[in-house]
């Protein structure tokens, strides 16, 4: 899949294009009917369809104070794009340019200048533009004039409620990661390279992949049953520590996957650790002994819990 940077121009076979716009942070299941309303669109009349996302989020730039709320890297929302049937995803460079464009100005220089767009999708509650003035009834009250149609997909619910990040990120800030993958139709899951860490573990016969949590949203600190994907594409069972490890001094913030049969070097590689079920909080221990014995019992608990 191609990705196209909105500071770069787009190649011609891209032009004539139907863009999803929003953010699409998550790709949940709100941002798969948008996105969705745009592959239809575009398969109907033979055109490419690109979708749009953020980086960094807008939120960043308006609040850069903000705790971090990512449920996805770009690279996660390229795959996730790609697997639903996109031909590009436009990184849309949020700064003090974009945030300072017009609504109108991002309709005739961003959308039909840049990109060459002649339809654009969104959710019916996205804003954009200086002040927040471009919506779904401005692309489609001024698109026309600058051969641009537009369409509205309506708020998606689940169980009663409508499916948004925020709900999202409540969830997972709860540890209840069984609501967030209803709602995104998978497990919420951290992408990062491996780093060396103390070499503690495969003394206590708990070797663990140490992962930097970077920008994405904190789930609740403790320990969870997991998944990993490993850069040859294996999927292993697993048992790790997101926060601080109180036990260990100094405290440092880490997500430490155990995987279950497994052994190999996986330094510097690239995993994916999913998130399935929360077992505990993270607890200090008076030893490596005990701290032991309650990572015997957890990994029994996340075996049964993923079998
Ligand atoms: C399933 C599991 C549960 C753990 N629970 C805790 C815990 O409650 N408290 C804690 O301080 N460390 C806990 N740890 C230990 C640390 O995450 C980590 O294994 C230890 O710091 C050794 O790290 P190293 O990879 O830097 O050698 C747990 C690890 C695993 C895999
Ligand atoms: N079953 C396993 N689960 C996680 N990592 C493993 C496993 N087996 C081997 N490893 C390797 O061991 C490393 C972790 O060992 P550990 O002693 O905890 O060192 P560190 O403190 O550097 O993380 C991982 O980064 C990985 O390369």
């Amino acid at each position: 899949m191609i990705r196209l940077d909105s500071l770069k121009p787009v190649p011609d076979s891209l032009r004539g294009a139907i863009v999803a716009l929003g953010n699409f942070d998550g790709f949940h299941l709100g941002h798969q009917a948008v996105v969705g309303e745009a592959i239809r669109w575009a398969r109907a009349e033979g055109r490419p369809v690109v979708v749009a996302t953020f980086d960094p989020h807008p939120v960043r730039y308006f609040a850069p104070d903000a705790p971090p709320f990512r449920l996805t890297t770009l690279d996660q929302r390229q795959e996730l794009f790609a697997a639903a049937g996109a031909d590009a995803m436009l990184v849309i460079h949020f700064g003090a340019e974009v945030a300072g464009m017009s609504a109108l100005a991002w309709i005739e220089q961003g959308l039909v200048g840049h990109l060459g767009a002649v339809g654009v999708v969104t959710g019916e509650d996205f804003t954009f533009g200086k002040g927040r003035s471009g919506n779904a009834q401005v692309l489609s009250q001024e698109g026309p004039r600058f051969g641009l149609v537009a369409r509205a997909v309506g708020p998606v619910t689940l169980e009663g409620e409508v499916v948004s990040s925020s709900r999202i990120r409540d969830a997972l800030k709860a540890g209840d990661c069984e609501t967030a993958a209803r709602l995104l139709t998978r497990p919420f899951a951290i992408r990062g390279a491996v780093q060396h860490g103390d070499k503690l573990g495969r003394t206590i016969n708990f070797p663990t992949a140490n992962l930097d949590i970077g920008n994405y949203l904190r789930p609740r600190y403790g320990i969870y049953a997991v998944t990993g994907r490993l850069p040859d594409g294996r999927v292993v069972k697993g048992a790790a520590n997101i926060g601080i490890r109180p036990t260990f001094d100094p405290p440092k913030e880490l997500l430490e996957p155990h995987f279950f049969d497994f052994s190999g070097d996986l330094y510097g590689q690239e995993i994916e650790v999913a998130f399935h079920h929360f077992l505990r909080p993270e607890a200090k221990f008076d030893g490596l002994d005990a701290l032991v014995a309650q990572m015997e019992r957890d990994c029994d608990e996340a075996r049964r819990l993923l079998a």
